[in-house]
């Protein structure tokens, strides 16, 4: 496959893939598995017009032709919650012989073992069948659960979600792939079974007769009371249209077989999870022919009886009453309800109807008491004992004699309340509060909060802060009080992780308040693991509000329609709080703006509204990842994988790469010996390989056409792979995602490299050593550890102190350098290179290094300017350590040529922007071509030389050229020294 990326990327991409657009295998493999099929409606023949009719001539979604409804007399039959309440029709359980067999394998993940596949999934279109009979009939009593919890939850499908938009999917080895042949790009590991391709990895087949049959149109909620289940690939509808269907006619669709699944839905049966489950239950099973029939039939039912008109079945039925009066009636709020309107005048009433009715509902609505916030009741009575208790705790413990109850070390003074928005954490704050008789303070984001100053005296009509302050400490004076007559209070902190660069200073702050506090404060935050509350979290209980269930938000919303006089369908209700994401102020907004231009809401209708807000959903690259490797992520649309590995480019593949390797994949079963899993761990770093090539492209070549090839390789292939269970490699690891290593490393890196090119400049200032940064490291650095450290181990103190001083002085090493050097020798599972160096030896090591600084002098970051070059390049350098007395004191005679060596260092030790030598040797060539050099100098003592003319460079400059000729003239030793000191 990485051969097959990189010719695709030295190539154009062949769009028309020709090839593979033909489909492999004509023919199908496994008819001997069909016959279940046929049987099931054998008395009806495949229609002419479906099975031959043009792409989408009837289909609902693109067209609005309709056909005449069929088999009346059957849809008399149909168990529907209506038929069986009006007409009390006994329902027969179905044939068995007409039972289906069905894959859903294949529905619930898309990276089942390829044998199977093959097998399953190679039927052409004509050994469907295509007849309307093919329905059957529930065995059991139909009964319309609300309840349906469990089956509920299992419909947490992301089939559910909006239009399926896969408007790009058509393309070349997509639907190649997925008739059969062998995309180029799949190189053979596709899926088998017709969808190879990874372009189109992981997506379910095409209904053979996409589009191609009239979608009907029933009365509305004829299907209500009734739980489908779908599986395999269906004959015209896409997945999430049949769900539709099914959900806009009142009906449910879960995620797996259960008691309460009145119909697998399938076209075809290929013995998967869901079939074999529904056969042990004896749930009949239904094609989509038999869906289609069910919903004409209750059509003309319905038109028979006159009742076409009547829309929403199981909307509250109730009248339109007053908002007040229906809310009075039907929510359960009453607690502490100051806004009665009993007792009052009629036209204070009226004004009070008036002003109530204009309210956002979400004020409106507000829950009263605590037992109304939905969800997270357990949260809220913590949070009611730990504001009950507060005082007693914190107060009351230090009153010696009054109070017996020891205080708990473990309790914290303020509460930290997390969650997403529009969950009640709010609320919960201030009801809990004010049941408990506490007054509420309450400063959000709106609010300046930055640091109080010092003296908060200032406080009161200033700042914010201050007021906080005041507020937090001025307890302190009411604790004698008689705190009967004083009301208590708390302090509410509300998007305490919203503190930004205007709050300057605020959540230290914040801490601060809480530790001196007299009162307790209730911080909220939505995202607790936020960087700006790290600390924070030490000094809170926490309480994480979890989003409310669907279910518990559409009860809830339905209390409030009633009370509105809306009518709508609890089904609609539903979809609406999972559109909102658990959002029930955004779910209500939604609401009230709907019912502005509607009385009648319906399924459609919110689906309609809130298409695209799901998407709007801002996840963390770790949410995305968890989405990707999860169980269900083989249940995910193409375009979802793709949304969620593109939600941060950047982070996601690092995650993916950092922890793919954790995960056992759920398809490959039981894997005893572990192959299979180790063969999929290699194809997916196989494919985040091809994922760095192709990165590199993007980033280097700026290619981000290429952005989704890089995602679909780097991220969704091995997540495609390998999602399944997580699971810990090493004793001791948290089971959970990490964070990319690559990161750390690469900064680590950065870090190493920029040390050791100090180093590297510093041990050329020296000029005692000419190699290159590379053979430094991998070379010296051993060496010079050795000199710099074994001293230290072996020799006595002082005779090993100067000898390291004397070695790190010839060589420029300064004391950065030293632990430079020792940094880059470690490494894991080694001993640290400087155990067994006794403190005292190494403290006597400073002192004479620092002792030295006197006599030391330090060049650091000179500029120099070349004559004659109007604009000079002006380049650093190297800071560079040299023993002055050293210098003068140079041995054998050789003095003056070192001090001219020296003078000329400043010019060859340059550090240019990424290389030293790269400087040297420039600074070599123009000094022997005689070009003289100026030096502009930094940091002198004695700076009345800033400026050094510099004399003709030599031919040479390393310290093997040293003794060669010198093209100075005039200056004599002396005033080198001179020179230099001025330095
Ligand atoms: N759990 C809930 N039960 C009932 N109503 C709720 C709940 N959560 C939110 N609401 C409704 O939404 C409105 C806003 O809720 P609230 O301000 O408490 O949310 P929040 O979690 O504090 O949001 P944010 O983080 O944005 O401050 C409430 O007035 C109420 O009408």
């Amino acid at each position: 496959m990485q051969r097959d990326i990189r010719k695709w990327l030295m190539k154009a991409h062949d769009k028309g893939n020709s090839n593979a657009a033909k489909p492999a295998q004509p023919a199908p493999t496994n008819t001997e598995k069909k016959p279940p099929l046929a049987e099931l409606k054998p008395e009806t023949p495949i229609q002419g017009d479906q099975e031959n009719s043009g792409r989408r001539k009837t289909s609902k979604y693109f067209a609005k032709d309709k056909q005449k409804p069929k088999d009346e007399k059957e849809l008399e039959e149909l168990p529907t919650k209506r038929k069986t309440k009006k007409d009390d029709q006994s329902v027969k359980p179905p044939p068995s012989k007409k039972v289906h067999k069905v894959d859903d394998s294949e529905d619930d993940d898309d990276f089942v073992l390829l044998d199977k596949k093959k097998n399953s999934v190679d039927v052409t279109p004509s050994k469907k069948l295509k007849t309307g009979s093919g329905r059957a009939v529930a065995q059991k009593p139909v009964g319309n659960d609300a309840s349906d919890e469990d089956d509920v939850k299992d419909a947490e499908s992301p089939l559910k979600s909006s239009g399926r938009g896969r408007g790009g999917r058509g393309g070349s080895s997509a639907s190649a792939g997925r008739r059969g042949g062998s995309a180029t790009l799949a190189g053979g590991r596709g899926r088998g079974s017709g969808r190879g391709g990874f372009m189109n990895f992981g997506e379910r087949k095409d209904p053979p007769h996409k589009g191609e049959k009239e979608v009907p149109e029933g009365a509305p909620d004829c299907l209500a009371g009734l739980t489908f289940v779908i599986s395999g690939t269906l004959d015209s509808l896409e997945r999430e249209e049949a769900e539709d269907l099914i959900k806009r006619h009142g009906g449910r669709v879960t995620g797996s077989v259960s008691k309460k699944t009145n119909y697998l839905l399938c076209d075809e049966d290929i013995e998967g999870r869901k079939s074999s489950k529904a056969k042990e239950l004896g749930t009949p099973f239904l094609t989509e022919d038999g869906l289609f029939d069910m919903i004409r039939s209750s059509n003309a039912k319905a038109l028979a009886r006159g009742e076409a008109t009547d829309h929403v079945k199981k909307v509250a039925l109730v009248p339109k009453k007053s908002p007040q009066k229906a809310e009075g009636n039907s929510l359960k709020t009453n607690v502490n309800r100051k806004d009665s309107t009993t007792g009052a005048s009629p036209l204070k009433q009226k004004e009070q109807t008036i002003k109530h009715s204009s309210l956002p509902w979400t004020e409106k609505y507000r829950p009263k008491a605590p037992t109304d916030i939905i969800g997270n009741q357990s949260l809220v009575n913590q949070l009611h004992s730990w504001l009950k208790n507060w005082n007693q705790q914190f107060l009351d413990a230090g009153n010696k004699g009054k109070s017996k109850k020891q205080n708990d070390s473990s309790a914290k003074k303020a509460v930290l309340l997390s969650g997403t928005p529009g969950i009640g954490k709010t609320t919960s704050a201030k009801l809990v509060s004010q049941m408990l008789g506490f007054q509420a303070i309450e400063v959000n984001a709106s609010d300046s909060r930055g640091k109080a100053d010092a003296k908060i005296s200032k406080g009161i009509g200033g700042s914010n802060a201050n007021c906080i302050k005041e507020l937090v400490s001025n307890e302190a004076l009411a604790v004698n009080m008689d705190r009967s007559k004083h009301p208590k209070t708390v302090l509410i902190m509300d998007e305490v992780d919203g503190m930004s660069a205007g709050d300057r200073g605020g959540v230290a702050d914040l801490i601060a308040s809480i530790k001196m506090s007299k009162i307790p404060i209730v911080c909220i935050c939505n995202d607790r693991y936020s960087q700006k509350l790290k600390s924070l979290v030490n000094y809170c209980l926490l309480l994480s509000f979890r989003k409310p269930t669907k279910q518990q938000m559409a009860k809830r919303l339905m209390q409030v329609a009633n009370a509105e006089g809306l009518q709508v369908n609890e089904l609609a209700l539903e979809e609406l709080a999972e559109r909102v994401n658990g959002d029930m102020r955004m779910a209500l907004n939604q609401l009230q703006y709907m019912s502005l231009s509607m009385s009648v809401i319906k399924y459609d209708d919110v689906r309609q509204r809130l298409l695209s807000s799901a998407k709007d959903e801002d996840i963390s690259p770790f949410t995305a990842v968890d989405k990707l490797f999860g169980f269900n992520g083989g249940k995910l649309r193409m375009d979802e994988r793709i949304d969620l590995s593109m939600s941060d480019p950047d982070l996601v593949p690092l995650l993916i790469q950092e922890n793919y390797i954790n995960y056992r994949p759920s398809s490959i079963g039981k894997d005893e010996s572990g192959m299979k899993r180790m063969s999929m761990i290699a194809r997916a770093a196989e494919s985040i390989a091809d994922g760095d090539i192709i990165n590199v492209q993007i980033r280097r070549y700026r290619q981000w056409q290429l952005s989704q090839t890089g995602s679909l390789a780097s991220c969704i292939i091995p997540a495609a792979l390998l999602h399944g269970q997580r699971e810990t490699l090493e004793q001791g690891e948290r089971n959970f995602n990490r964070f990319g290593g690559w990161l750390g490393k690469n900064s680590t890196m950065g870090k190493n490299l920029r040390l050791l090119e100090d180093l590297h400049v510093h041990l050329l200032a020296s000029r005692e050593f000419i190699s290159c940064r590379e053979t430094l490291r991998l070379e010296y650095l051993t060496i010079l550890l050795k000199q710099l450290t074994d001293p230290l181990r072996l020799l006595p103190k002082d005779e090993a102190v100067e000898k390291v001083v004397e070695f790190m002085n010839f060589y420029s090493i300064s004391q950065g350098d030293t632990d430079t050097v020792v940094e880059l020798s470690k490494f894991q599972g080694h001993t640290n290179p400087m155990d067994g160096i006794p403190s005292a030896v190494k403290a006597a090591l400073t002192r004479a290094y620092k002792e030295g600084n006197k006599l030391r002098m330090v060049r650091a970051a000179d500029l120099i300017s070349l004559p004659g070059v109007k604009k000079a390049p002006k380049k650093r350098i190297a800071a560079i350590l040299e023993p002055s007395e050293d210098g003068l004191v140079e041995e054998n005679g050789d003095a003056l040529a070192e001090n001219e060596e020296e003078d000329s260092s400043d010019t060859e030790d340059l550090e240019g922007t990424a290389d030293g030598k790269k400087l040297q040797s420039e600074l070599n060539s123009l000094n022997s071509k005689g070009i003289q050099v100026e030096v502009e100098l930094k940091g002198t003592e004695n700076s009345n030389t800033k400026k050094t003319p510099r004399g003709r460079g030599k031919g040479g400059s390393s310290s093997v050229e040293k003794p060669a000729g010198r093209g100075r003239g005039g200056s004599g030793s002396s005033e080198k020294a001179a020179s230099k000191r001025k330095r």
